[in-house]
C-alpha cells in the first residue's frame, strides 16, 4: 500500500511520525515537515502503528540532499525496483540539520523518558538561548563519509553484503563509503567468500592494514585461495577464522591481536612507556576514527579527578577510559576497571599489568556494584542497553563526587539520568556528539553532582 504522508518531528530511531487515518505512521527516509509518498513496509490492521518508506517526494524539504552513497538511498533504490540498504538512514539529510536533529532528538527522549528539561538546566554547554547542540567531529566533511574503523558484512553467493532496515535479505555491495578509505582501497569487495556467513572488518587506527574476521560453519568450504589472496594483499594484515559460536579455528594468515593508539598513554611503575594497546580484533574499541580521542577530551574536561585520586572505570572494554583516569590521579592515586568481556578485560589487564595502582576486574557490573570502594569519580559506558538500577545504586553507594556517563543511546541513557535523579543526582555537564555521521545514532558524555 503507497500513503501521500505530511511527516511530523524525527523520532528516535530515525524515522518521522505521521498520521494516516488516525493511525501513527513510521516514515524512513523522510524529513520533518515534507510531503511525501511511502510504501508500508510493516502495516496491518490490528497494528497500533505502522512503518513505511519514502519512495517518492512531493514537497521537499530545504534540507533535503541527494543521499552520498547510492545503495542506501531510498528514492534511487525504489526507483530502481530495490530497497535501499540500512546503516545510513541519515544520508538524505544536509549534514547541518543531521545534527540539529539529533540534538532535537535527544532533548525529546530526555523529557520523554527521563521527564528532565534539558532548557530549564543551567548547563555549560548549551547555545546562548538554552539550546542543546550536536557536535561534529573534527576532520568530518559535509558527506558524513569514511569515518567507521569497524564494519560487519553478511555475505550473499560470495560477496559482502548488508541487509535493509528489518530485512534478513542480504543485498551485495559494491563498497561501503561510511567506512574508513582503507576498507575500499583493500578490494574486498571484489573478493569471493563464498562458505562465509559473516565477515568483520577492521581497520585500527582508522588506516589498516585491515583485519577480517570470517564466521563460517565450516572453514573447509571457504574458497582455497584466500590465504594467498591476502598475503599477496599489502592492505589486509590478518584474517580469524571463527565459528558462529565465536570459537576460533585458526588464524589464517596475519597477527591474532592488532594495536590501537591510546590517546594517553600508559606510564608503568618503572617509568616504561605504553602508547597504544593490543587486543582481539573482534574486542570492543570505538568506531569511530576520531572518538577515542575525543570521547578522552570530552571527559577530561568534565572530570575534577587529580593526582592521588581514585576513580572507577565501569565496562571499561580494552581499558580506553581506565588509561585517562590513570593518567589523572598518577601512580599515587587509584583506579578500578571492569568489563564483563574476558577478551578486552585480558587486553585491559596486560596494558596495566605495570601499574600497581590500576586494578582490572573481569566482571559483570551488576555482579559488583554493590561492592565498589568510595572514589572520586565513576566512568560509565555501559552498552545500548544501559546501565540499570542495580548499577545506579551501586554507583551512588560507592559515594563519588562525580558520575560521568557516556552513552550510545538516548532512550537508555534518559532512563538511567532519571534513575540517577531519583538517588540525589543532578546534571551538570552535557555533551553530545556526532560519533556517527548519515546514520540516526548520537554519543553523549553527561556529568552528574549530588544535588
Ligand atoms: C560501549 S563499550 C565501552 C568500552 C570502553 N569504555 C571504550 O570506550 O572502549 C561497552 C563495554 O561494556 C562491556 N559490557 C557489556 N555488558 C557489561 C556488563 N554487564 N558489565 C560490564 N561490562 C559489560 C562490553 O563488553 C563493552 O566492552
Amino acid at each position: 500500500m503507497i500513503l501521500t504522508l505530511t511527516v511530523g518531528p524525527m523520532s528516535h530511531g530515525g524515522h518521522c511520525v505521521a498520521r494516516h487515518e488516525g493511525r501513527v505512521v513510521f516514515v524512513r527516509h523522510a524529513v520533518p515537515g515534507e510531503t511525501v509518498r511511502a510504501v508500508v513496509t510493516d502495516g496491518g490492521e490490528k497494528a497500533r502503528f505502522w512503518r513505511a518508506d519514502t519512495i517518492d517526494v512531493l514537497e521537499p524539504s530545504d534540507h533535503r540532499r541527494r543521499h552520498p552513497w547510492k545503495q542506501a538511498d531510498a528514492l534511487r533504490a525504489y526507483n530502481h525496483g530495490q530497497v535501499p540498504v540500512g546503516g545510513a538512514d541519515y544520508g538524505h539529510i544536509t549534514d547541518v540539520h543531521q545534527r540539529r536533529l539529533k540534538a532535537h532528538v535527544f532533548r525529546d527522549t530526555l523529557q520523554r523518558i527521563g521527564g528532565i528539561d534539558i532548557s530549564a538546566l543551567d548547563l555549560p554547554e548549551l547555545g546562548p538561548e538554552g539550546e542543546l547542540t550536536t557536535r561534529q567531529l573534527p576532520g568530518a566533511d559535509a558527506s558524513g563519509m569514511h569515518w567507521r574503523t569497524r564494519v560487519s558484512f553478511g555475505v550473499v553467493e560470495g560477496s559482502l553484503g548488508m541487509k535493509p532496515h528489518r530485512s534478513h535479505d542480504l543485498i551485495p555491495l559494491r563498497a561501503m563509503p561510511l567506512a574508513v578509505e582503507a576498507v575500499g582501497a583493500s578490494g574486498i569487495f571484489t573478493w569471493d567468500f563464498s562458505g562465509a556467513a559473516s565477515v568483520d572488518v577492521v581497520a585500527p587506527g582508522g588506516e589498516g592494514p585491515l583485519s577480517l574476521i570470517i564466521t563460517t560453519e565450516d572453514p573447509s568450504r571457504l574458497p582455497k585461495g584466500l590465504q594467498k589472496l591476502a598475503e599477496e594483499t599489502p592492505e589486509v594484515a590478518s584474517i580469524l577464522l571463527r565459528s558462529p559460536e565465536g570459537q576460533d579455528y585458526q588464524v589464517l594468515t596475519g597477527e591474532r591481536e592488532i594495536t590501537e593508539e591510546l590517546p594517553v598513554p600508559v606510564v608503568g611503575d618503572s617509568g616504561d612507556i605504553q602508547e597504544s594497546v593490543q587486543l582481539a580484533p573482534e574486542g570492543f574499541w570505538q568506531i569511530h576514527r576520531r572518538a577515542p580521542e575525543q570521547l578522552v577530551s570530552t571527559v577530561d574536561r568534565m572530570a575534577k579527578l587529580g593526582t592521588g585520586g581514585t576513580a572507577i572505570d565501569l565496562y571499561a572494554g580494552a581499558g580506553l577510559f581506565t588509561a585517562w583516569a590513570a593518567h589523572r590521579v598518577g601512580h599515587s592515586g587509584q583506579v578500578l576497571s571492569v568489563e564483563a568481556a574476558e577478551g578486552s578485560s585480558a587486553a585491559a589487564e596486560r596494558l596495566f599489568a605495570a601499574r600497581a595502582g590500576v586494578e582490572v576486574v573481569c566482571a559483570a557490573a551488576e555482579k559488583i556494584a554493590r561492592r565498589l570502594e568510595r572514589s572520586d569519580l565513576v566512568v560509565l559506558d555501559p552498552p545500548r542497553t544501559g546501565a540499570y538500577r542495580k548499577v545506579l545504586e551501586g554507583i551512588d553507594q560507592a559515594g563519588p563526587g562525580q558520575i560521568i556517563y557516556v552513552s550510545c543511546d538516548p532512550a537508555s541513557f534518559a532512563r538511567d539520568a532519571k534513575g540517577l535523579l531519583q538517588l540525589g543526582w543532578q546534571l551538570r555537564g552535557l555533551e553530545v556528539l556526532d560519533m556517527y555521521p548519515n546514520t540516526h545514532h548520537m554519543e553523549s558524555v553527561a556529568l552528574f553532582e549530588r544535588r
